[in-house]
């Protein structure tokens, strides 16, 4: 979310801009204005969406072409008064005003734009017949609006819809011309319904539907609401609504709706609870949050984190054979930018005869990456929305960060549930023949395993005094100066297999 919001006024001199500043101000009309109003920022506990807010008036008289163009570049949105009663201020918006926005701004990163119709207590009719074409063959202009200095007629409203048009832009989410989502914004929405989707139906129940809102709102539906909502589906489109839930199709008819009905703020909040920033990717502090690992300890994942990474599997094993195939595998890392996974995995854990990951398997491959590089772990438990469908703060709380090493070496005790052993041998002593035993995997098995499919580790469980620990074989290759600190970082060595 935005920490300020910066409106810039520009338009023809004489149509109101100074007023419509002094009119929010003031609360009444001021009969004399100065050229240019002084830059105002309104606290953020006045504002509507609760945000410090700047408004900058601009005066042709006062200032010069390059510091208009200054104030362009730093604009979050900009409002182009025209005047209600007089064309040519109109005729300008279009010929001189929009051209010379787009000019300076670069086109990825356009300023919505809004179009403000001054003083209309002077005319009895609305310029909306003109506007509205305009409005049509300009993307960036967010919305339009009619308005009287003098009378304070929508004066806090065109600051409102300015507020909003940077907070929650359309521009990313809709293309009015085609009226329908944008691809990225249909992306993000797909992810968040296959997250919300606990059983992997394809439908969000009533239950469902209820945590998200929850989750996104802070407040379930009422069951009348909720009823409301299908209904509205069910009235628009055949297949919105299946065996009493929403589907896919049905929960991107409703934002598209939002959307059309001025109500971005609802998409946006859903966007931005699922780790959305302006440009519909996944922020950096959802996906990497902060998490401090002192030297000599190791990462680990907790209880509830395998919890949720079982559900995750049980959710995408439809035939319940107890392993993914590659199916429900890609099924799985759907609501992935990207397949994490990639064949080495399926030798680095255990299969079953098919070659497929097994639930156990699965686990020892999230607890080999958490354990290898903890950041990567953060990253992939975003994408599945742990900290969401858990309702923590951040993916950080998955993660257990072991005690210093010395000190467990110490005390002769340790919590740790995951060790590392480094395998060591010269070539051909069977180090790989090794590791692939570790799997349960027999010699025939394992000539199988294509070259560019082999792995360097492989990861399992093993009982230590009834208690179920992860082993981590790592097989280092033969040349020992070439030993990094990291191969040397183990809690013992197989020499000489
Ligand atoms: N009737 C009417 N007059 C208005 C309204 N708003 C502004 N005016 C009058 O229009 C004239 C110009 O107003 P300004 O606020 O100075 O306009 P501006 O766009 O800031 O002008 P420049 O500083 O030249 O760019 C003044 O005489 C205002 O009193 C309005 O809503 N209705």
């Amino acid at each position: 979310m935005r920490k300020d919001v910066r409106i810039l006024l520009v338009g023809e001199p004489k149509v109101g801009k100074t007023s419509l500043i002094m009119s929010l101000v003031s609360e009444e009309f001021p009969d004399e204005v100065p050229l240019r109003a002084e830059e105002i920022t309104i606290p953020a506990d006045v504002t509507p969406e609760r945000v410090p807010t700047h408004i900058v008036d601009y005066s042709e008289a006062e200032q010069s072409e390059e510091q208009l163009y200054q104030e362009i570049s730093k604009a979050n949105v900009i409002c182009i008064v025209y005047s209600v009663n007089n064309k040519k201020s109109i005729e300008k918006v279009t010929s001189h005003w929009i051209p010379l926005i787009n000019d300076r701004t670069d086109k990825d990163s356009r300023v919505p734009l809004i179009l403000v119709g001054n003083k209309s207590d002077l005319v009895e009719h609305s310029s909306m017949e003109t506007i509205l074409p305009i409005m049509n063959q300009y993307q960036d202009i967010e919305t339009c609006v009619e308005c009287s200095a003098k009378n304070l007629k929508n004066i806090s409203e065109l600051f409102y819809y300015a507020q909003k048009a940077v907070l929650h832009p359309t521009g990313p989410l809709y293309c009015p011309e085609e009226k329908e989502l944008k691809p990225s914004c249909i992306k993000a929405l797909t992810r968040i319904f296959k997250v919300s989707d606990l059983d992997n139906d394809g439908i969000l129940n009533d239950n469902e539907l209820n945590f998200f809102q929850r989750t996104c709102f802070n407040t379930p539906l009422a069951p009348q609401a909720l009823e409301d909502v299908k209904n509205v589906v069910r009235r628009n489109m055949a297949d919105g609504v299946k065996d009493n839930g929403l589907t896919l199709k049905g929960f991107l008819f409703l934002h598209t709706l939002f959307i059309q009905r001025g109500r971005h703020e609802t998409t946006w909040t859903v966007l931005r609870r699922f780790g959305y920033d302006d440009d519909l990717e996944l922020t950096q502090e959802y996906l990497f949050p902060l998490i401090k690992i002192p030297p000599d300890c190791t990462t680990e994942l907790n209880h509830n984190a395998y919890l949720f990474l079982q559900s995750i599997f049980d959710k995408h094993d439809k035939d319940r054979d107890c392993a993914l195939s590659p199916e429900e595998l890609k099924d799985l890392f759907k609501v992935f930018p990207y397949m994490p996974w990639g064949p080495d995995v399926n030798n680095t854990v255990c299969t079953n005869e098919q070659g497929w990951i097994t639930y156990q398997g699965y686990l020892s491959q999230w607890t080999l990456t958490t354990y290898l590089d903890v950041q990567r772990s953060l990253e992939y438990l975003g994408y599945l929305g742990y900290s969401i469908i858990y309702e923590h703060e951040s993916q950080a709380a998955a993660i257990t960060v072991t005690r210093n090493k010395r000190i467990d070496l110490q005390k002769k005790q340790t919590q740790r549930s995951v060790f590392r052993c480094n395998v060591l041998g010269a070539q051909g002593s069977g180090k790989s023949g090794f590791l692939q035993a570790f799997l349960g995997k027999n010699l025939q098995r394992q000539q199988r395993i294509r070259e560019d499919h082999k792995s360097l580790y492989a990861i399992n469980t093993t009982y230590v005094y009834g208690q179920e620990k992860y082993l981590l074989l790592h097989e280092v290759m033969p040349d020992f100066d070439f030993l990094s600190e990291a191969d040397l970082a183990c809690d013992c060595g197989v020499p000489g297999v």
